[in-house]
């Protein structure tokens, strides 16, 4: 479909700025991530927090297939099927979703109760489950847009791992391996999504949903963290 160039449209910089500034939203400063950094969280808490994040670790990978389903640009689907695959492993036992369970056991959760979901509060089934009918019913770059936290996610995801290592010593280096082997993927997808958002939404109302669709996103993990600090200490 040919473009016509839109004179409203921010500059590639301009749009990137404005993307970035949603950084001040970010469940990092969320006081429940605060507590966890500071190593004040109890054993009660890191479980629920632990078990209540599973739901989200299991979304995403259906997240992106609907982005997948959504989306009629063969290159991107490959980039994105990658994604899939690293959150479902390329044979059983492997994955983000094995590595997140692994470390509910450190914690003190049995598979069973992980995956059963019976610890997950109705406000992260919420959220959860609005972040991937957003995926599914809004235009496919704007759902790669909507997790664009992951240019946040990195500096955080190393934090975690020193602090948690320092603050809570009985939960070992290899439980960690989720953030640890994340790290590394999370700068990479981070840099292909943005640039595939700032390819891909050239016109100003696009640009304009896909900063929305930012803020929506933080709006869900501050309110999956809000949902966890009520759980009983
Ligand atoms: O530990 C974190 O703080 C954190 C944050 C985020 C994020 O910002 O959405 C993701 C992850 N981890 C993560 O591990 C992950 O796989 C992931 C995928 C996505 C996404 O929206 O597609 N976000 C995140």
């Amino acid at each position: 479909m040919p473009h016509t160039p839109d004179s409203r449209a921010l500059s590639r910089e301009e749009f990137l700025e404005r993307l970035r500034a949603l950084s001040a939203r970010y469940w990092s400063s969320h006081p429940f991530h605060q507590r966890m950094h500071a190593g004040d969280l109890s054993r009660a808490e890191l479980r629920a927090w632990a078990a209540n994040r599973w739901c989200y670790q299991d979304a995403l990978p259906r997240k992106d297939a609907a982005i997948i389903a959504n989306c009629p640009v063969p290159e991107v689907r490959r980039l994105w099927l990658e994604r899939v695959v690293y959150h479902d492993g390329a044979v059983s036992g492997e994955g983000g979703r094995e590595d997140w369970l692994r470390l509910c056991a450190a914690l003190g959760l049995s598979r069973a109760e992980v995956v059963d979901e019976r610890h997950v509060v109705p406000g992260v089934r919420f959220a959860v489950d609005a972040y991937v009918t957003f995926a599914r019913t809004r235009p496919w770059e704007i759902g790669v847009a909507s997790g664009l936290t992951e240019m946040f996610a990195g500096h955080l995801m190393r934090r975690r791992v020193t602090d948690v290592l320092a603050h809570y010593p009985w939960i070992d280096r290899a439980a960690l391996a989720y953030f640890t082997t994340r790290v590394e993927a999370v700068r990479d997808e981070g840099k292909v999504a943005v640039d595939i958002v700032l390819t891909h939404c050239r016109t100003r109302e696009q640009q304009d949903e896909a900063i929305a669709a930012l803020s929506f996103k933080c709006d869900v993990l501050w309110s999956m963290l809000d949902a966890i600090s009520a759980c009983p200490r």
